[in-house]
């Protein structure tokens, strides 16, 4: 759906701000909890970005857009090192998280892929039941006392919006969740390791105007604690709900800035003609 500049406006001006936004220093002046730099990443032989140069900062929400196939999920994998398990692919440049190379040799990718969590476009639920779900990842980890167990799983759906719906019935399947509740379901589970940043691929494109509702407010909740970088194809969402946004095309970062001034006032004329529908 194309939208004007003057729309956006609107939209940006409507938005939520957390309370102490007034009060505390901007986290865009803070030093980045994810930042890439010169990273180029190759499919084989086929270059899928070039030279991308982007920092995240702690506790806020950053939106990539671009046109299908610009690279957008190729950049996402890359901070968690999600495109380590496709075959042939080669990396340059650097990715940092918390000031750490995450792909200097001594990295332990399992304990990364922790604090740097995921959650897919259509994240599917474990054929287990919703607490065996949440508790997956701690025991996986060797966390084995019950009560401790109890805890991460009420804390996270807790914090995923999901625990009053489900809280009387957290033995039943979680397959039996609407395809709403199962998303929040996996927000939960990535929680349930105890991660610094959420990595969301179109968290909400397969769902129903009510759900997606439920997850911008529940990502708008979330960046209190944690950093999250979110793909996503609608630009009224990203406008919604991003402190930043990226604007990627064809493998490259073209303009990133704040998104009110980026919706509203883009510097480069390719990002204007893209967020108003002129193509993509
Ligand atoms: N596993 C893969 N093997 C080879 N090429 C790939 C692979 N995944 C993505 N690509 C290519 O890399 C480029 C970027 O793809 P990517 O999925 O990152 O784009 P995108 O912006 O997320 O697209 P969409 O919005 O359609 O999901 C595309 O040309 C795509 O064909």
């Amino acid at each position: 759906m194309a939208t004007t500049l003057q729309g956006f406006t609107q939209i940006v001006n409507r938005k939520k701000t957390l309370p102490t936004e007034d009060i505390t220093p901007s986290p865009l002046k803070t030093r980045p909890m994810i930042e890439s730099c010169n990273l180029d990443f190759f499919y084989g032989e086929s270059q899928a970005l070039f030279d991308v140069s982007l920092q995240v900062p702690p506790r806020s929400v950053m939106a990539l857009i671009g046109p299908s196939g610009c690279g957008k999920s190729t950049y996402l994998r890359t901070l968690n090192r999600m495109n380590d398990i496709i075959e042939d692919v080669r990396l340059e440049g650097k990715v940092l998280v918390e000031g750490i190379d995450i792909y200097a040799p001594q990295i332990d990718v399992v304990a990364l892929r922790k604090k740097v969590g995921m959650v897919f476009q259509k994240s599917i639920p474990f054929p287990k039941s919703i607490f065996d779900n949440v508790a997956y990842g701690p025991r996986i980890a060797g966390q084995r006392n019950k009560n401790i167990l109890k805890e991460i799983v009420e804390q996270s759906l807790e914090r995923a919006a999901l625990w009053k719906e489900v809280k009387d019935r957290l033995n039943d399947s979680a397959l039996a969740l609407s395809g709403g509740q199962q998303q929040r379901l996996c927000i939960a589970r990535a929680l349930a390791t105890n991660p610094d940043v959420l990595l969301m691929d179109e968290p909400a494109s397969a769902l129903d105007p009510a759900s997606t509702a439920r997850i911008e407010d529940l990502i708008f909740e979330l960046k209190q604690n944690y950093t999250i970088v979110i793909v996503t194809h609608n630009m009224q969402q990203a406008a919604r709900i991003s402190d930043e946004t990226a604007f990627f095309f064809e493998g490259n970062l073209i303009e990133v800035g704040e998104t009110e001034q980026l919706f509203t006032n883009p510097k480069e004329k390719k990002t204007e003609d893209y967020i108003t529908g002129r193509f993509g």
